[in-house]
């Protein structure tokens, strides 16, 4: 016990333990012989005189209920006690005050889900370190993200603060990265809205426009095929949300995107800047020495508001003209002005519509290219699956591109978007999550408070779920081979994303991929480059770090094999 705790009066003491207080109640002026229950009827032969008061023992009523609170109160103790006694999970051992800060900063030859799979290996699925009192928890395994992430989603939907991406580089506006709150549900709900698989058919005809015109760009140019495919994504996205119709060449929204999304991938892995751990950093001038992340804040926060503003600019002016495409925001705006006129909530409405729209073209864009870029990637290194797809959507469509609406009939094509998703994953890392409040799991205490990072990496190269050699693209880990197989979980929950901050523009994203890569087959042989001895070279398979990770520059031969190009 505590030697400073104040002495207890001796009588309090013993009256809480025996629980037996007394109460004295004064009893007014009654008519005789009312009785109340607690009296004894007395035989009338004596004088009966009501007595001023009764004395009620008060243990009778309080007792049970005093047991009860001092019970509840125990158990809670006990449980805080017994959670604090919980170990965490293993890690990195750190140094006082800085913690883990050498292990995490350290100059690394590999991508950061590269190094925490290594970690895993040594630590376990699930390790922790700390970094100046800022905890993270990374989960590596397939158990560890669906039990905590998926289905206690409650406790793990929130965010981490980033002061390097969200107060310097101003990214407060990116629904991705707000934390779990009203503003994220109204924004998450718009988004929503109208990208949810039943609106999806409205954006075919733009997602097939712009693919038959990426064919005929690759077929006049090919040696452009990274920034063709760039366009191509960029241009959907900025269709379908602004209704803005791409620039033939360098057009100005695509450069913007790029831009806003160097500074984005750069800082958008927690604990990429010193800074997200030591948030008062964020005052220190500029021009400090070692203070450099300020100078790139300052230029990356710059194309973060002209994402935001340009794009939206263009928009209301079209509107003011008369001139502007229904499109996400316009229709957005329209359904608002009906819903809030009244209530004066215009504004804020506004402000989330243009939002959504932003992110829309952040998020939407260059994710979609990387998974282009990795299918072209695996067909250029793996010919024999090339000619299997080839040869099944001849099958079963002939040599026209199929459409939407045959997409179940072709088994390989949709075993090949898997692989191509679990191969290389666009977020190898995902977006990082928070936990709310402390949670247990597998005999580990996660506190409250921490940065939980999913390395999907991880778990899409893991061997006990996909089978051998994940390194290898083998579409066929997702094709059953007898009746009844147990086929590997599917990539698409992992390569997106978990629980309630899963990406709400996936069943757009799964469209645009299938279908390019549908138009791809149809109208070209993806190709080795062939060397001054006309020998096949083959393709450097190597992925850049960061939010999202991209294929290295590849080279491939785009042989064309159908009249669509012309069409
Ligand atoms: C291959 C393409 C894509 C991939 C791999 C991808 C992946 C992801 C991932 C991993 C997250 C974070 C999920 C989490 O926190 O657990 C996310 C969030 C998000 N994605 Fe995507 N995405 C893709 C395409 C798109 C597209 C086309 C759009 C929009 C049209 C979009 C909009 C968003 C938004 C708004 C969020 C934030 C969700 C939130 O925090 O509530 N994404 N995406």
């Amino acid at each position: 016990m505590n030697s400073f705790s104040p002495p207890i009066p001796s009588a309090t003491f013993k009256s809480i333990l025996t629980l037996g207080l007394n109460l004295t109640v004064p009893i007014a002026d009654r008519p005789h012989n009312h009785c109340t229950s607690n009296q004894t009827l007395t035989p009338s032969i004596f004088p009966y005189h009501p007595p001023r008061s009764i004395t009620v023992r008060t243990d009778t009523l309080l007792r049970p209920f005093i047991i009860l609170v001092l019970s509840l109160f125990t158990l809670r103790l006990l449980a805080t006690r017994l959670r604090h006694t919980l170990p965490l999970p293993p890690g990195p051992k750190g140094l006082p005050v800085i913690g883990n800060v050498r292990e995490v900063r350290a100059k690394r030859d590999k991508p950061l889900w590269i190094t925490y799979s290594d970690w895993a290996r040594t630590y376990g699925d699930v390790f922790t370190f700390k970094v100046f009192g800022s905890r993270t928890v990374v989960l590596n395994s397939y158990k560890a993200i669906t039990e905590l992430l998926d289905k206690k989603s409650h406790n793990y939907s929130d965010r981490p603060d980033m002061p390097m991406t969200i107060d310097l580089m101003r990214w407060d506006w990116n629904i991705g990265l707000m934390r779990y709150n009203d503003w994220w549900r109204l924004h998450r709900r718009t988004f929503h809205q109208f990208f949810q698989p039943r609106a999806l058919p409205e954006y075919y005809d733009i997602q097939t426009e712009r693919t038959t015109l990426l064919m005929q760009k690759l077929a006049t140019s090919p040696q452009d095929f990274f920034q063709h495919i760039r366009n191509h994504s960029g241009g959907i996205i900025l269709e379908i949300i602004y209704g803005y119709q791409l620039q033939a060449k360098n057009d100005p929204y695509i450069k913007l995107a790029d831009d806003a999304w160097v500074g984005l991938k750069e800082a958008g892995n927690h604990g990429s800047f010193l800074v997200d751990y030591i948030p008062i950093l964020k005052h220190v001038p500029s021009c400090f020495p070692g203070a450099s992340f300020k100078t790139k804040a300052e230029v990356w926060g710059s194309f973060t508001d002209q994402l935001k503003d340009c794009p939206w600019a263009f928009l209301k002016q079209s509107m003011e003209e008369g001139m502007a495409v229904p499109c996400f925001s316009t229709r957005n705006l329209e359904k608002f002005k009906i819903s809030c006129a009244e209530s004066g909530q215009n504004s804020v409405m506004e402000e989330v519509i243009k939002n959504c729209a932003a992110v829309s073209l952040t998020a939407g864009a260059d994710t979609t290219v990387s998974a282009v870029l990795s299918f072209i990637l695996a067909m250029v290194a793996y010919p024999d699956v090339q000619a299997r797809a080839q040869r099944e959507i001849n099958e079963v469509v002939g040599s026209r591109p199929p459409e939407f609406s045959e997409r179940e009939n072709l088994p390989y094509i949709e075993a090949i978007l898997s692989e191509t998703l679990r191969w290389n994953p666009v977020t190898p890392l995902a977006v990082p999550h928070r936990s709310v409040n402390d949670d247990v799991y597998d005999g580990y205490l996660i506190p409250g408070g921490s940065t939980v990072v999913a390395n999907a990496w991880a778990v899409l190269h893991d061997e006990s779920l996909y089978g051998p050699d994940t390194m290898r693209f083998n579409p066929d880990r997702f094709l059953s081979k007898e009746p009844g197989q147990k086929l590997p979980p599917s990539p698409e929950p992992i390569a997106f994303g978990f629980g309630r901050r899963i990406c709400p523009g996936r069943h757009l994203a799964l469209n645009s991929i299938w279908l390019v890569m549908t138009y791809l087959l149809t109208s070209f042989t993806m190709a080795k480059e062939l060397d001054s001895d006309g020998k096949e070279v083959e393709p450097v398979i190597e992925y850049s770090d960061g939010l999202s990770s991209h294929p290295r520059p590849f080279q491939c031969r785009f042989i064309p094999r159908s009249r669509y190009l012309h069409a």
